[in-house]
């Protein structure tokens, strides 16, 4: 049993999600607006939020931003339509645990809501931490990444992984630990996304007791913890100009000072950070010190996005399908053509965390063997139709034939493969959906 609190402004879809978890035995509070959300959160203690990305007063954001700002450690799930993926990513980065895309499937839901929990109690591992759910891929552009991430891990140099949401930052920072000499020591991953500015600097360098209000004991921080190893400090960008200014000092001298203390602790730290905005734009607006970046940026290495990855994504289809085929005790071994060929047309603006919970969702909502065009989200279908005026073939024909093609394939999936309806809907009889849908291959 969890203590939930639904924000929601959509009161019908609010009390129909209420009714469906006091169901599976959880305690819920409804909420529509986010500042009802914020009294309750100071007044009352939960165990997970499910927040819905679009509010009458705000977004989801700012109710991240305030529990990040209060130093608490909620779960916290965004819900958000498809085609405001993009932004879900960005709440990841913020720090909440998981998204989930509108309509909201009910098994998903409590998968999400389990793991947040389990997450929350620290009962499952980090995936990250082993070895066997990571795979490097077999492009071109793979081969590069891999061969700049073999040429540095062994150094001691700092390294700025840059890259897009979700295109494995963190993956490729515990790689570089590992292949490192300081494998045997700690690799402590910090998300400065998710800290307050006034927390960031008592988490990376500790405090002693009455450093500030609420400094109630000393507390060591995360360069001190990770003394010997690795500081993955991702999200970089979002630190402030002051801790900046104490995170160069202590790179270039190899001591902190706690706050509110005088000690000078000598710490030996190798400096790993992430960052998907452009931080040499950030340090061009005077928002991110030059000596800093220059300081960090020994060496540089760049994740692909997902939609240049080539053959590599078919891998990481595959990959998926197994994870999750593990976690959710189903048993799939393929996907129809027509659905394979949606996940390959697709853009993957949240790269491989997105195409994570693609396939974890499709092979949840698939019983048998083969997962069907039907257990993906609809409004892919929609993105990919969107995506089409960016082919720029000069070929009328072969344009031509791509869109009826895909204009075929959304209908289908609009009349859940009803062809009558379908070829009613098209304006064309059965016979010739039949006959294009076997020209076009569609299943
Ligand atoms: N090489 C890999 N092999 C298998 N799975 C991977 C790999 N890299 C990333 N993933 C998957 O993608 C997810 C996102 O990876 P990760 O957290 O490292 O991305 P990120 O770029 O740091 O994201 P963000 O920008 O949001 O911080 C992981 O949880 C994992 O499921």
């Amino acid at each position: 049993m969890a203590r939930i609190l639904i924000l929601e402004d959509d009161t019908t879809f609010a009390q129909l999600l209420e009714g469906f978890l006091i169901k599976n035995k959880h305690e819920v509070t409804l909420v529509t607006h986010i500042r009802q959300s914020f009294k309750l959160i100071e007044h009352q203690e939960f165990d997970l939020l499910l927040i819905d990305y679009r509010l009458p007063d705000g977004t989801g954001f700012e109710v991240l931003t305030h529990i990040r700002d209060l130093g608490l450690s909620i779960p916290i799930i965004i819900m958000t339509s498809f085609n405001d993926v993009r932004t879900a990513v960005k709440s990841i980065q913020l720090g909440a645990f998981d998204y989930i895309t509108k309509p909201v499937n009910p098994d998903e839901l409590l998968m999400v809501i389990k793991n947040s929990l389990l997450k929350k109690e620290g009962k499952i591992k980090e995936q990250k931490d082993t070895g066997t759910d990571f795979i490097k891929g077999k492009s071109a552009i793979a081969d590069k990444l891999y061969e700049h991430i073999n040429l540095v891990a062994p150094t001691d140099m700092s390294v700025i992984i840059q890259g897009e949401s979700g295109t494995g930052k963190e993956y490729a920072a515990r790689t570089l630990h590992k292949q490192s000499k300081r494998a045997n020591k700690p690799f402590i991953a910090i998300d400065c996304g998710a800290l307050s500015k006034d927390l960031a600097a008592s988490e990376l360098f500790g405090h002693i007791k009455g450093a500030f209000t609420g400094a109630l004991n000393d507390k060591k921080g995360q360069f001190e913890a990770a003394d010997g190893g690795t500081l993955f400090l991702d999200e970089v960008g979002n630190l402030s100009y002051e801790v900046q200014i104490k995170l160069l000092r202590a790179l270039q001298e190899r001591v902190i000072q706690p706050l509110g203390s005088t000690k000078q602790i000598p710490v030996n730290v190798r400096i790993i950070t992430a960052t998907n905005d452009d931080l040499a734009n950030s340090m061009q607006q005077g928002e991110f010190r030059e000596d800093l970046y220059h300081r960090l940026n020994e060496f540089k290495i760049q994740l692909p996005a997902l939609r240049d990855r080539g053959s590599d994504l078919e891998l990481f289809i595959n990959h998926f399908i197994q994870l999750s085929n593990r976690a959710l005790d189903r048993n799939v071994e393929r996907i129809s053509s027509d659905a394979k060929a949606l996940l390959l047309q697709y853009d993957w603006p949240g790269n491989l965390r997105e195409l994570s919970n693609v396939i974890k969702r499709m092979v949840l909502l698939s019983t048998g063997e083969v997962a069907q065009v039907e257990a993906l989200p609809d409004e892919m279908m929609i993105s990919i139709n969107q995506q089409l005026p960016k082919n720029s073939s000069s070929d009328l024909k072969a344009v031509n034939e791509s869109n009826e093609k895909a204009l075929i394939t959304e209908t289908l999936i609009k009349v859940k493969h009803n062809k009558s309806k379908a070829a009613k809907l098209l304006n064309i009889d059965r016979k010739t959906l039949y006959s294009k849908m076997e020209r076009y291959g569609i299943e």
